[in-house]
């Protein structure tokens, strides 16, 4: 009998519900996670259960209200798409499903459907293109923890980075043009926004902002136009990566830029930080500023183009396996 072989997509994980309760419950498990806070938990705590915990939530849920879609969370809905449009694509012995490594559905439950299911062999994709430890690895973590409890486990590989993979620039610039091709006015900018992260993890060594650089540079000369890079989403009173989103926006009327097109590279998927923060907000920010032309570019989701990249890098690391 032919062996079963799955592929585990993994996201960051969303609420259930754009409401107080369902934000609070996901945002406590998210920023509990000690790779994405790297605070020690003594000190981390107090701080988040006594204050974010008690101010955030509402916050952000109004914010959820605003993208929420039939289909719930965009987020959630995307990677489920990407994960439908990926079945069979590897042929009959590969099952394809897709977690969430905060809220659900769960990576450990997903991984233990496809151990019950008989798959034998693993591949977790991580989908995020550039590498960091507040992502990739605590999704590979969740991962090895759950595999950690079962006395026969499936043999496993993982997804590794492809912030410069041809083919990812290849769809990028691919889903870029085809958004431009579709305005009525010519930018004067394109910005790639990419989430930001805290400046010390770069100083301990973590690749991100490396690989969120090259993503650019190479997207640039594939399209022949210069690329603004920024980083959006800061989070907390610390040192981040910069140049901030925001500011770059609103930093660009005053010098006689009024028309520019945004979009996100980094997120596999359209979701909060891309239709609230970028589409919305971004928007509010850049007019307020003085800027007359703003579009948001959506990110590659479940496109054509989006999902054949997909398939193009994963079939590379199936190889062998089918
Ligand atoms: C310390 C805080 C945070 C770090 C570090 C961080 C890194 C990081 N996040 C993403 C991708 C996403 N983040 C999203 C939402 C989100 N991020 C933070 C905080 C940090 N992120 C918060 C508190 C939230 C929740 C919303 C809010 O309250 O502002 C999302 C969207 C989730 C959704 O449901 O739509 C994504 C995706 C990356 C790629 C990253 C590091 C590279
Ligand atoms: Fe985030
Ligand atoms: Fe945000």
């Amino acid at each position: 009998m032919a062996r079963k072989i799955g592929v585990l997509l993994m996201n960051l994980g969303t609420p259930d519900g754009p409401d107080t309760k369902s934000v609070k419950r996901y945002l406590a498990e998210f920023l509990s996670d000690r790779r994405v806070v790297e605070i020690p938990p003594i000190a981390w705590q107090p701080i988040l259960r006594g204050i974010i915990l008690n101010t955030r939530p509402k916050k952000s849920a109004e914010a959820y209200e605003q993208v929420w879609s039939e289909d719930g969370s965009p987020l959630a809905a995307v990677t489920k798409a990407q994960s439908v449009a990926l079945q069979g694509a590897f042929g009959p012995n590969v099952m394809v499903d897709w977690a969430m490594r905060y809220g659900r559905p769960a990576i450990g439950d997903r991984l233990q459907a496809m151990k019950d299911a008989g798959c034998e062999r693993i591949l977790l994709a991580p989908l995020y293109p550039q590498y960091c430890a507040a992502t990739t690895a605590t999704a590979n973590d969740k991962a090895f923890a759950q595999l950690a409890t079962q006395r026969w486990q499936p043999a496993l590989r993982t997804l590794p980075p492809y912030h410069d993979d041809p083919t990812y620039i290849a769809a990028l610039k691919a889903s870029i043009e085809e958004g431009l091709a579709g305005l009525d006015f010519e930018p004067q900018a394109l910005i790639a926004s990419f989430h930001g992260m805290p400046q010390r993890t770069l100083d301990l060594g973590d690749p991100y902002h490396c690989h969120c650089r090259k993503t650019a540079r190479l997207l640039g000369e594939a399209m022949g136009r210069e690329m603004t890079v920024a980083f959006q989403s800061r989070f907390g009173p610390a040192k981040w990566l910069t140049p901030a989103t925001d500011e770059t926006l609103e930093a660009m009327p005053p010098k006689g830029i009024t028309r520019v097109a945004i979009f996100a590279p980094g997120f596999s998927a359209d979701c909060l930080e891309t239709l609230e923060e970028l589409a919305i907000r971004g928007r509010e920010s850049f007019e307020e500023a003085g800027g007359t032309h703003f579009a948001y570019l959506p990110c590659l989701n479940a496109s054509e183009v989006g999902v054949n990249m997909l398939k193009t890098l994963l079939t590379r690391e199936l190889a062998g396996w089918v």
